[in-house]
């Protein structure tokens, strides 16, 4: 890399592999001074943090892991990366709740949000010395530690929770919920780029929001457009356009795609008719 050409670009860290570089689908930047950068997801909140970089996109569980949540501000999620870090312990065993755990030995490449959790428990149990949680650092397989004798429990990330049944353990805690977020530093080096920073934020939002709505259209008679507008109120307002029967309406709106089923039925129930679904490829709402 040529370092003068990223003189004044913002720069942008994405993560360089793994799962949330799978997710991404980046366009290089030619008509805005930016520059993208391919870091490790977890380097990239201390990156951001101490301002060196201006963007970046991680996981909200690495920024607490790094313990960058003061130096970053997430400014938006990014609705991809979901996932929990759990207490995990095998299905057969005698451990049943974080209690019983509390005092063994628990394996995870999360050792700071661990610590802490376990931490508390400890002192709520009044465990100190000896009998404290033991808190076992790995990089990768967290699941096999308590197959191998290394561990009475993990804390590990659950997605689809195949890992973890595959390898005979349950969960008993959530610690955290996570996804990928867009972060940008909470102390800016180049306080130049705010604008750039705004733009950029307000077009990835515009892509994420686009993913969230779908638009319903649909054909209804006049005397039931004020029970149409409920159930399809819009963000603002439903747009209602005459038909050429002037009985009847076309009303257009936004809907969250997760209701879409329960207001189509909602629809039909009032007589609603050739209701239509769009998806969106982009929007600002
Ligand atoms: N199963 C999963 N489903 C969804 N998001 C996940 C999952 N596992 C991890 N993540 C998210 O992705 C981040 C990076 O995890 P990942 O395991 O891809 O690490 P990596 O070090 O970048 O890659 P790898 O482990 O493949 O070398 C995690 O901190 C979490 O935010
Ligand atoms: O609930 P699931 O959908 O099975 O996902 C959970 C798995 O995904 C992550 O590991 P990853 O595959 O990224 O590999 P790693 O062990 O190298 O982190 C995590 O550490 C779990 O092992």
């Amino acid at each position: 890399m040529n370092l003068e050409s990223l003189d004044g670009r913002l720069l942008f860290a994405l993560p360089k592999k793994g799962r949330l570089h799978e997710k991404l689908d980046v366009c290089l930047v030619v008509n805005h001074p930016i520059a993208l950068v391919f870091l490790p997801a977890s380097d990239i909140p201390s990156f951001v943090g101490k301002g060196n970089v201006d963007l970046g996109i991680t996981g909200h569980d690495v920024i607490l892991e790094a313990k960058m949540e003061k130096h970053v501000t997430e400014v938006l999620r990014l609705g991809f990366g979901k996932c929990a870090l759990q207490v995990q312990v095998p299905e057969t065993g005698a451990i049943r709740t974080v209690d019983d755990l509390a005092g063994k030995r628990v394996v995870t490449s999360f050792e700071v949000l661990a610590g802490e959790y376990f931490e508390a428990i400890d002192t709520r149990l009044k465990l100190s010395g000896d009998q404290k949680t033991r808190i076992e650092y790995v990089g990768g397989s967290v699941e096999a530690a308590c197959a191998l004798g290394l561990a009475d429990g993990i804390v590990d990330l659950v997605e689809s929770g195949d890992t973890m049944r595959a390898a005979g353990l349950q969960a008993i805690a959530t610690v955290l919920d996570s996804e990928a977020v867009l972060i940008k530093s909470s102390v800016p080096k180049h306080t130049d780029l705010a604008a750039l920073i705004e733009l950029i934020t307000s077009r990835i939002a515009g892509v994420v929001a686009s993913s969230k709505y779908v638009v319903c259209q649909y054909n209804i008679a006049r005397a039931h457009l004020p029970a149409a507008s409920v159930i399809t109120p819009g963000r603002r307002a439903p747009t209602v356009s005459p038909l050429e029967d002037e009985t009847w309406a076309a009303v257009s709106s936004m809907v969250e795609k997760g209701k879409i089923a329960t207001v189509m039925d909602r629809l039909v129930a009032i007589g609603a008719e050739d209701i239509m679904i769009f998806n969106l490829d982009n929007c600002r709402v």
